[in-house]
């Protein structure tokens, strides 16, 4: 005897692009792709052959495609936050919404020191994406984050003092290069919050733990990007933070007839350490 124990359907990657037209020249773009999942009472499409209370992924397709025309401008998060209401308004039967969106971010190019009114360069360190998890009788869930944000720094950085045991090769130091593909996620308490000038202030927060703390470990750098974002975007509520240590290695060139431990280094991709944890208020 077989059980339905969840469901959930939709859409996954309908891509969008917006043009704002403020005048023939003068240019805004949006480019965002959207995973939507749709949650309900919707067993009976599963249970039996009743399509009665699907809505087409097709028809979910389409409508991302006329909420961008009438709703989207810049803001990745407010259209998120739409485009679940309009699921939930829409359709009496959907108990659910999770929608996701990521965003290619194209930065305005600079040509002699102005910006450009319609010539964009695509900003490519990192994914920005926003969630929306919305359930009726529930707290809505607002998201919002960047994934594979790439940062280095040459010094300032250290690993001593941790668990040593026969198994330990690891030599302490007090100078290595630090370099993390940061992943974060922030929770917004405040639904109606300026999401944009909250997901610059976040990232100015790590940029600035990142590069002006000396750090004794990933994960106390970690720990204080988090705790400064939430210091300075009172709008949000936790921070979900991941830093894998993406490794730089030491060569010895000593048999090169160059000193070891150098300034020469490998950069190496695997095994890497995975740092990860959520700070909340
Ligand atoms: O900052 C670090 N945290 C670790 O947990 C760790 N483990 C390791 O081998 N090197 C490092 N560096």
């Amino acid at each position: 005897m077989a059980t339905l124990e969840s469901n959930r359907y939709g859409k996954f990657r309908v891509r969008v692009m917006k043009v704002l037209r403020h005048d023939d020249s003068h240019h805004d773009v949006c480019e965002l792709e959207a995973d939507v999942l749709l949650h309900g009472d919707l067993a009976g499409s599963y249970l039996s052959d009743d399509n009665s209370s699907i809505v087409p992924t097709d028809t979910v397709k389409n409508t991302i495609h006329f909420l961008a025309h009438d709703h989207l401008e810049t803001c990745r998060t407010s259209f998120a936050k739409i485009i679940v209401e309009h699921f939930l308004g829409k359709y009496p039967h959907l108990s659910g919404v999770e929608v996701e969106l990521r965003e290619r971010k194209w930065e305005r190019m600079t040509i002699n020191g102005s910006p450009h009114p319609h010539a964009f360069t695509h900003a490519a360190n990192g994914e920005p994406f926003s969630r929306a998890t919305f359930f009726r009788g529930q707290a809505p869930k607002l998201t919002s984050g960047i994934r594979g944000h790439l940062v280095m720094k040459s010094t300032q950085s250290g690993f001593a003092d941790y668990n040593v045991c026969e198994l330990t090769t690891l030599p302490p130091t007090t100078d290595r290069v630090f370099a993390t593909r940061l992943t974060a996620e922030w929770e917004f308490a405040d639904l109606t919050a300026g999401f944009i000038a909250a997901d610059t202030e976040v990232l100015a927060a790590a940029h600035e733990v990142f590069a002006t703390t000396y750090s004794p470990s990933v994960q106390r750098t970690l720990y204080q990007i988090g705790e400064l974002a939430l210091e300075r975007v009172p709008e949000i509520s936790r921070i979900e933070l991941k830093m894998p240590n993406v490794h730089f290695l030491g060569l010895d060139l000593t048999k090169l007839g160059r000193p070891g431990q150098s300034c020469v280094l490998l950069p190496t991709d695997e095994p890497h350490g995975e740092i990860e944890a959520v700070i909340a208020r």
